[in-house]
């Protein structure tokens, strides 16, 4: 039985008081109504890590996540934010590899490759996105795409690392654009990502590895993408910025 996880990219929203009211709300709600079976991770900007944490407590189903982090592990690096650092507050997941960074901060995979095993050395979890633009899905060729994103970016560790990844495909045209992928395009692309898995690590890790899809994710559509047999969950934007939404669709298996 695969993991089954709703984790919300808060992206770089909310002030202060905006971000604990959320959290807080999101670890009660979490607490009474998401099945025992689904963990809800929020990953918040840097500056809300420390607080969403602590709002967190010991929590059963309810983790925090990072949004980015630096390869290297300390130094003269002005504004970025190290992997050690992360783990000394605690965090316990931290998105790699987002369409936004990789479009807008220039990430490649062979930086995501490092950053991936900064997370990893330091006992957090990658949250390693990947996925194609719309040019790329209307010349039919995303499954090529994802399978270079992935093994140029990921497909370097060891089958007991990757053991821990936690895998998110993010079609780019369906981010943020209200235009969900269809469950049935879903589903054939998470089918290939665990099929690119299989080969490259057996069976049995690619059975293990949770997929999760992104793009326009909401209460509305998320029970019909979660029934597909190889989507086990979703990286959720704008609505994990609402407490209710984002817990519907933690409801939604
Ligand atoms: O990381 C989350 C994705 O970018 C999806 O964002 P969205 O749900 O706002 O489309």
């Amino acid at each position: 039985m695969r993991q089954k996880i709703v984790a919300g990219n808060w992206k770089m929203n909310l002030l202060k008081e905006e971000a604990e009211s959320l959290a807080s709300e999101v670890v009660n709600m979490a607490k009474d109504e998401t099945p025992s079976d689904v963990k809800v991770i929020m990953c918040t900007p840097f500056v809300h890590l420390s607080k969403v944490k602590s709002l967190i407590g010991n929590s059963a189903n309810v983790f925090v996540g990072a949004q980015n982090c630096y390869t290297e592990p300390s130094g003269a690096f002005t504004g970025e934010i190290s992997a050690p650092q992360l783990a000394s507050y605690g965090i316990d997941y931290v998105i790699l590899g987002h369409s936004e960074r990789r479009e807008y901060f220039g990430e490649s995979n062979e930086m995501l490759a490092k950053k991936t095993d900064a997370v990893l050395a330091n006992n957090m979890l990658p949250i390693f996105c990947f996925g194609e633009v719309l040019e790329e899905r209307e010349a039919g060729t995303q499954k090529a795409v994802v399978e270079k994103q992935l093994s140029e970016g990921i497909f370097h560790l060891s089958a007991e690392d990757f053991g821990k990844v936690v895998l998110a495909y993010e079609p780019v045209w369906a981010i943020g654009t209200g235009k969900t992928a269809s469950s049935a395009q879903a589903q054939e692309m998470h089918k290939d990502i665990r099929d690119m898995v299989a080969a490259k690590y057996g069976q049995e890790v690619a059975d293990a590895t949770p997929i999760l899809y992104g793009g326009s994710a909401k209460p509305s559509n998320a029970q019909e993408l979660f029934a597909q047999p190889d989507v086990d969950g979703g990286l959720i934007g704008g609505a994990s910025l609402a407490s209710r939404d984002f817990i519907e669709i933690s409801k939604s298996y």
